[in-house]
């Protein structure tokens, strides 16, 4: 596992659009041989795709030949509803770039068979070979994707219900908490796992025992992104407030690791 230690937020971003503009453009992808990237939503991951914005814009990456797809979708809000990820990603993402919407897998939290919409969807994944690159975020508790506490480490595709921690954190984009889905579709953290390789956005102070968790603590499903641990080649990303619970020997251990990596990429701004 990779820990690269930023000053904040907005630096996360452009390091992260830096990583997967570079990784699309070493990939060659073409119409026959698409780059596969995995999408997260929320708060995380906007200063990144604000960024990937600013480099297709720059000429310096295109998502003609990217294929995406989502890690969740709230169960039951209609796709139109701002809220909703589907609404999220082409707000944010996939209307300011030149992706063929085509390319867009995201999943249906309106499907008649909700268990069935989850087959297919890993089944969909499957038929890419893998996913080459998927970016997450972390909730407050530990979820990836929202495999909250209590997932099987080894689980796919399905439907969750979301902790309270998850409802309070995201009742923020809601007028009222009684509004948020209290279920989700999800991949499972075995769908995240077979990524070729993973990306985990950890900001805020309040991220800083899921970070803890993630890098210090013991693989268990309490903290589900502690199964990056087993991912052969996972890097996450973070700002200074989530470093608050880490030791200052493992901060400053990555520190170093990562210098000159983190040098070479500030000059380039
Ligand atoms: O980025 P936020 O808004 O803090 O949410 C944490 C994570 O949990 C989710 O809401 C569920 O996957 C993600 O969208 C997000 O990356």
């Amino acid at each position: 596992m990779r820990l690269i230690p930023l000053r904040s937020a907005d630096e996360m971003g452009q390091w992260a659009a830096r990583y997967i503009a570079d990784k699309i453009n070493q990939f060659h992808p073409t119409a026959d041989k698409p780059f596969v990237l995995g999408c997260p939503t929320g708060s995380s991951p906007l200063a990144t795709y604000r960024e990937l914005i600013r480099l297709f814009q720059a000429g310096e990456v295109s998502f003609q030949h990217v294929v995406t797809f989502n890690m969740d979708e709230y169960v039951g809000l209609p796709s139109n509803h701002p809220q909703s990820y589907r609404y999220f990603m082409f707000n944010n993402f996939f209307n300011h770039i030149d992706i063929n919407h085509d390319n867009v897998h995201l999943l249906n939290g309106n499907a008649a068979d909700l268990d069935k919409e989850c087959h297919e969807y890993e089944e969909k994944i499957r038929q890419f070979g893998q996913i080459h690159l998927f970016m997450g975020g972390v909730g407050s508790d530990g979820h990836i994707a929202f495999n909250e506490p209590g997932s099987s480490l080894a689980s796919r595709t399905r439907v969750k219900t979301l902790t309270k921690e998850t409802l309070q954190a995201n009742a923020r984009f809601f007028d009222d908490i009684n509004e948020v889905p209290k279920m989700a579709l999800t991949i499972g953290v075995g769908t995240l796992l077979d990524a070729q390789e993973v990306l985990v956005l950890v900001d805020g102070h309040h991220k800083a025992q899921a970070l803890h968790a993630a890098v210090e603590g013991n693989v268990t499903h309490q903290w589900t992104v502690s199964a990056m641990q087993m991912h052969p080649k996972c890097m996450i990303v973070c700002d200074e407030p989530a470093t608050d619970e880490l030791k200052v020997k493992t901060l400053k251990y990555f520190n170093e690791l990562e210098s000159a990596n983190i040098e070479n990429f500030r000059a380039k701004l």
